[in-house]
């Protein structure tokens, strides 16, 4: 299993480091556009390799897409990301290009590649390379909602002051400030819904603080985040190298799913070895349909600026 990760930037390396110590893949290919950057960031990687206890070989290449040639998995984090005070849709305007360049290089080498999309705004940008490559819709997964839920059972559990294992929920809809849908009526302690420990206020503002997850943690470090991203990344990668048929919400192209056409947005997937096997269709009440309504403006708003 060969996994290509383009972007060997904070998300890039995080990702190829959880890759490398789940130990599933032989070979990570790490590619960036500054001159010698992922071979440094490669050889320390591997220089962990004896201390973490993982097989997995990775190399770094400057911007030579030869090295890709045969990836089973692509993963696109090259891109700027955002600075404190900014939304993730501000950073179109570069990201665009770099990821339309970056996907159909990646194309050339590698023809059966099943792509995920990380670079910001990420539904935007995986709704591009549907546009602009001719990879089958079950091949291009946006990755946000996998984050988001991690990110939402991290707040569920400290309202209920709870271990985070006790917690399952989900969070579907746009990667964006105000587009997410954490799926509060859903979302469980040990099978009980977790309604029945948390006032409406206190599940409200757990939603809320997930919703900004992201912006938050851009004010506290100047950069957006890595550590969650890469881990969030890397277990789409095992779901998919694995065939694990394991479901996360991802970005996944829409054809009457969820009332949605021709868009890219966060619903619950299936992914195995043929990336996502299944999009899940979930009952959600007039209020959780209203906000997904809601969020599917707010991407088709920013694809509205895109120009291919
Ligand atoms: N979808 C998500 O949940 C999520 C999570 C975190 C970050 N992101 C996004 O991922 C992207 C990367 O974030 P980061 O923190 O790793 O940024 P970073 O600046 O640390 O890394 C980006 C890397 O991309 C490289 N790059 C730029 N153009 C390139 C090109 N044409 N070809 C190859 N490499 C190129 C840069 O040299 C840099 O090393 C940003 O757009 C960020 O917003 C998305
Ligand atoms: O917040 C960002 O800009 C990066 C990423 O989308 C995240 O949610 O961490």
């Amino acid at each position: 299993m060969k996994v290509t990760i383009v972007g060997a930037g904070a998300v890039g390396a995080s990702c190829a480091e959880y890759i490398a110590i789940k130990d599933f893949a032989s070979e990570v290919v790490l590619l960036d556009i500054k001159e010698g950057f992922a071979e440094g960031k490669a050889m320390d990687l591997m220089q962990t390799a004896s201390l973490n206890g993982f097989d997995t070989k990775i190399t770094g290449v400057t911007n030579d897409y030869s090295k890709t040639a045969g990836s089973d998995i692509a993963v696109i984090t090259s891109g700027i990301p955002r600075k404190p005070g900014m939304t993730r849709e501000e950073l179109i305007g570069i990201n665009a290009g770099i990821v339309q360049s970056v996907a159909s290089s990646l194309l050339e080498h590698s023809p059966d590649v099943t792509l995920i999309v990380v670079s910001n705004p990420m539904d935007t940008m995986t709704y591009l390379v549907h546009k602009t490559t001719d990879i089958p819709k079950n091949k291009i997964i946006g990755m946000g909602g996998a984050l988001d839920s991690a990110r939402f059972k991290y707040r569920l559990a400290q309202a209920l002051e709870a271990p985070i294992s006790d917690v399952d929920g989900m969070v579907i809809g746009g990667h964006s400030d105000t587009g997410m849908v954490p799926l509060t009526r859903h979302a469980t302690r040990n099978s009980v819904k977790v309604s029945e420990f948390l006032s409406e206020d206190r599940l409200n503002q757990v939603a809320e603080d997930t919703k900004v997850g992201g912006a938050t943690l851009t004010k506290l470090l100047g950069t957006s985040a890595w550590y969650a991203p890469g881990a969030a990344v890397s277990a789409l990668v095992q779901a998919i190298a694995c065939d694990q048929k394991k479901m996360f919400p991802c970005s996944a192209f829409l054809e009457g799913e969820y009332g949605l056409n021709d868009i890219c947005i966060g619903v619950p997937v299936l992914l195995g070895k043929n990336g996502i096997e299944k999009i899940v269709e979930i009952e959600l009440d007039e209020a959780e349909k209203a906000k997904m309504k809601e969020s599917a403006e707010g991407v088709s708003k920013v694809n509205e600026l895109l120009q291919f």
